[in-house]
């Protein structure tokens, strides 16, 4: 119950109603006096607390604390540059930076300035005490000499005007000049003495405004949140100050204003600014890197808008950050999707794959490189290597064998355009998977024993999600597993043998998988890529396994990418891609090539080769029927040359005619009338007369390679 409600009771007897402790003979005393005081005191209290925390009365105390501040930092500052300006505590201040960022040579020079400084002012000290015997003689000489100049011109005056009393009229003119001057004096110096300590004050406060020395709590509302503010060398300054690591704290304090001698020059890179500082000793690079997300917000900006990096020179950290929020607008479309006329070089060009932070086109060189794109699940992993593998496929010379184990048809566009497309997640599909590397093993092996200095077209085997490949159960006839990664284990060992020796022949593996764990990616295979991209992961022992220990020393973290907001990004460590001297990895946002317009590449790609058939399975070497199989890797064209044939089948079925030689190509063409005959000097193989062979032949003649 409140005080100020009074309880009354009802006498049963009566019908009256009475105060607590009312009695007939003494009624009750009204409320103490004393209450009511102590009511007034409490709402008083109550309104003047309202009063001074309303938001007016909050201004305006901010208003009067910003220009009180700016006074007193105003003279704070000028005290001090006067003081600077007589003593030699500017050039101390200097060594102590010096000092402090452990540039001690820099240290050496400032002290030679001040002894050069202490000796000049102690000869101005000495030429200041002979200064009154100087002055007075000075004066008595320049009196002298006016005075003399004077009556000369009134001799003058006087000739001139033949009229003696012109001598002393210049003199005269000066006194009176004086008089005026010292007249004015006397009525402005009042009024001056008035205004002055006012113009000081307003002088004072200028230079506190402009320096801004009043605390971050009395600024106005739209200026107190600095969140996304431009970034100067003070802002990185006090940021780097303020990260929690002591011996960078007590060196920049000690610095005082010359603590962005730490900095290099801020330079604009991309969407965003690009900044070196030297740490000084005692600091190290890692515990500034360890510290990203509290520097981030010191900067006043989220954690995956600062990029921390290790130049060449030593003791440095790199800091890239973005313009607030700039990281969340797209990047245009794809020079792939925009160029109609986009072309590829497999050996000497660079795929158009994406922009760095600085905003300069990332471009990425596929040229004998093994690749591993690793990520979380639906970051844009297949997207990102789906990318270059569009590029690449307008280079006609080069040959893709596909598997992609997800199989919901993110490489359908390369039907037609791949000579192998495995599509599906099943262990059977793993096992076509594993057979088709094995047949890039075979053929790698046939390329070895080439004379050397042979010539080989590029020939590119990509298994996405090959991590259902390392975790699929399924065991063969022979006993041996098609996962896992024992020295048994088929897929595994086939891409360690790409991995090995595959790239001098061009034969290539990329593969794509998710969220890598040491059973899913084995150390093997992640180590055998040149190139190794990430996407978003979950931790840094991920980014480890995705990229190397190397790269995530050197700064590389795809494990601070923002899941579902990064998608596309990607940090690369590969010799293929220009890093930044120092650098071990960079960080590139992709373009995005959706599914239709991936279709669009894909069929400037086809059109650029002849009718390629896909196989949709890896055919068993005892299955093969090589009059069919010849019809089919003749695709569309009326002649192929024999040379070529042989190259088709060998891609069409490894096991079965990987080995084939022309004679092979004889032996089972002998006797059918489509037998290899002569056009233009080179012997080829005419699709009319295998259509005729094949017509003709009877029942039982579809004879297997082998039989
Ligand atoms: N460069 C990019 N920029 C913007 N968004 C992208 C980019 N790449 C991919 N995405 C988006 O991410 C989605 C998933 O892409 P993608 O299928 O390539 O991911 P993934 O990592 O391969 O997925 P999964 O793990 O399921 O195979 C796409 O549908 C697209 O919306």
């Amino acid at each position: 119950m409140t005080d100020n409600v009074v309880p009354l009771f009802k006498d049963p007897t009566t019908g009256t109603y009475t105060l607590p402790g009312d009695t007939p003979e003494t009624p009750a005393v009204a409320a103490p006096d004393s209450v009511r005081p102590v009511r007034r005191w409490k709402r008083t209290a109550r309104s003047l607390r309202a009063a001074v925390t309303s938001e007016p009365a909050r201004t305006a105390a901010r208003l009067v604390a910003r220009h009180g501040m700016y006074v007193l930092g105003g003279t704070r500052i000028t005290a001090k540059r006067a003081w600077d300006g007589r003593t030699g505590s500017r050039y101390e201040r200097m060594i102590r930076a010096a000092e402090a960022a452990g540039n001690f040579e820099e240290a050496k020079e400032w002290e030679d300035r001040l002894t050069r400084f202490r000796s000049a002012r102690h000869h101005r000290r000495m030429d200041l005490l002979k200064a009154p015997q100087d002055a007075v003689k000075s004066a008595a000489y320049g009196a002298g000499l006016t005075i003399g100049g004077l009556l000369l011109l009134g001799i003058v005056l006087a000739i001139a005007n033949k009229d003696a009393t012109w001598i002393l009229a210049p003199i005269t003119a000066v006194i009176e000049a004086i008089a005026a001057a010292v007249h004015v004096a006397t009525v402005v110096w009042g009024p001056a003495v008035t205004i002055s300590p006012w113009l000081g004050l307003l002088a004072l406060w200028g230079v506190g405004r402009q320096r801004q020395t009043a605390p971050q709590w009395a600024l106005p509302a739209q200026q107190r949140d600095d969140a996304g503010a431009p970034i100067t060398p003070s802002i990185v300054v006090t940021a780097l100050r303020d990260l929690g690591i002591a011996p960078m704290r007590k060196a920049i304090k000690e610095m005082g204003d010359a603590g962005a001698a730490m900095l290099g020059p801020i330079r604009i890179a991309g969407c965003g600014v690009e900044v070196d500082a030297t740490l000084p000793s005692g600091v190290s690079t890692k515990e500034v890197q360890g510290r990203r997300r509290k520097l981030a917000e010191n900067l006043g900006r989220h954690e995956h808008e600062v990029f921390i990096t290790l130049p060449a020179a030593a003791r440095t950290v790199r800091l890239w950050i973005a313009d607030s929020g700039a990281l969340d607008e797209p990047i245009g479309p794809s020079p792939l999707v925009t160029d109609p006329k986009a072309a590829a070089n497999y050996k000497t060009g660079k795929a158009p794959w994406g922009q760095d932070l600085r905003g300069d086109a990332a471009t990425l060189s596929l040229y004998q490189r093994h690749i591993l794109a690793t990520g979380l699940s639906n970051q844009g992993k297949t997207a990102a290597l789906r990318a270059l593998a569009l590029w690449l496929a307008l280079d006609k010379t080069v040959e893709f064998r596909i598997a992609d184990l997800k199989g919901v048809g993110d490489w359908g566009m390369f039907d037609g355009l791949a000579t192998t497309l495995i599509q599906g997640p099943t262990d059977e599909h793993v096992i076509q998977a594993t057979e088709m590397v094995e047949e890039l093993v075979a053929e790698m092996e046939r390329r070895i024993q080439m004379p050397p200095g042979t010539v080989f077209t590029p020939l590119i085997g990509i298994v996405d999600e090959a991590q259902v490949a390392f975790m699929c159960p399924a065991v063969g006839a022979d006993k041996r597993p098609y996962g896992g990664s024992k020295a048994t284990s088929r897929y595994f060992m086939a891409v360690r043998k790409i991995h090995n020796q595959g790239r001098a022949v061009d034969v290539l593996l990329w593969e794509g998988t998710q969220d890598p764990t040491d059973q899913n990616l084995p150390k093997l295979v992640r180590e055998g890529a040149h190139t190794r991209i990430s996407l978003v992961l979950g931790t840094e022992s991920q980014a480890r396994m995705a990229l190397g220990d190397k790269a995530v020393d050197g700064g590389a973290a795809p494990h601070l990418l923002r899941q579902d907001l990064d998608k596309g990004t990607v940090v690369v460590a590969s010799g293929g891609i220009t890093i930044p001297a120092g650098q071990t990895s960079i960080t590139v946002r992709t373009h995005y090539i959706d599914d239709e317009q991936a279709a669009e590449v894909a069929d400037r790609a086809k059109a650029l080769r002849d009718g390629i058939t896909t196989a949709h399975t890896v055919a068993a070497a005892d299955e093969s029927d090589p009059l069919a199989d010849i019809l089919t890797v003749l695709g569309t064209e009326a002649r192929v040359l024999t040379q070529e044939v042989l190259k088709r089948l060998a891609a069409l079925n490894g096991k079965a005619y990987g080995r084939w030689s022309f004679i092979d190509l004889k032996r089972v063409l002998d006797g059918t009338g489509a037998e290899p005959y002569k056009s233009d000097g080179r012997m080829v193989i005419g699709r009319d007369r295998i259509t005729r062979a094949l017509t003709n032949r009877p029942e039982d003649g579809s004879a297997s390679a082998t039989k």
